[in-house]
């Protein structure tokens, strides 16, 4: 299983590359990368593992914080009805987007930063994604809220940018011009 210990931290340079294309279908190793991503995800939301095994909570998760720079990654959130967005992908790609933006008004972490980074991250508030899943199966995902910011995040991971790359560091809390606030 994955813990704190394979994921590497912010400055490794694996983390600034942009991971390759997954070939599919997928071989034997790269399907164990994928289902361990999102084991991952799911131990961290569980209080008891996750306090036995050091995990930071997570709601998502992208091959290259595990050193393999490959185009994968693993969603598991609940959104604000109650909606579950629960995705294992290979190759995920945003392929249409809203002009309007969103933020979390907590700001953003990161599993692979260790220090706080304060500030809103603009994100686009819809997203539609295109990927493929375990079976090889093409999902195409039309997303808003919180599960649209989760994506971007793991998305921006297969392209070697973090997410405070995006924050404002002149004046990192100013609301972002016409944008949804998510709490
Ligand atoms: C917002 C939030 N970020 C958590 N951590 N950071 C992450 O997931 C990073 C990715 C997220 C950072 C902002 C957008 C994407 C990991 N990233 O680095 C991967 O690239 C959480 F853990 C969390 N929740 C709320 C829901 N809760 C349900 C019960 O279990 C605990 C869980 C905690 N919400
Ligand atoms: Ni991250």
């Amino acid at each position: 299983m994955i813990t704190m210990n394979d994921i590497i931290r912010d400055g490794h340079p694996v983390l600034r590359e942009v991971a390759q294309e997954v070939h599919l279908p997928a071989c034997k190793e790269d399907k164990e990368i994928l289902i361990s991503l999102m084991q991952y995800v799911k131990n961290s939301q569980n209080p008891e593992i996750a306090a036995e095994y050091g995990l930071r909570g997570g709601i998502g998760l992208a091959a290259p914080q595990i050193n393999v720079s490959k185009r994968m990654i693993a969603v598991h959130v609940t959104d604000e009805k109650g909606d579950l967005y629960s995705h294992a992908l290979y190759n995920p790609k945003i392929i249409s987007h809203s002009v309007e933006k969103s933020y979390l008004t907590s700001g953003e972490g990161c599993l692979s930063v260790d220090e706080a980074i304060e500030g809103f991250v603009p994100r686009y508030a819809r997203i539609t994604v295109k990927g493929y899943d375990i079976d090889h199966t093409e999902i195409k995902l039309r997303l808003k809220g919180l599960p649209a910011i989760v994506f971007q995040h793991e998305i921006d991971h297969l392209n070697g940018v973090m997410f405070y790359d995006h924050i404002n560091h002149e004046s990192p809390y100013d609301p972002i011009e016409n944008a949804i606030a998510i709490d």
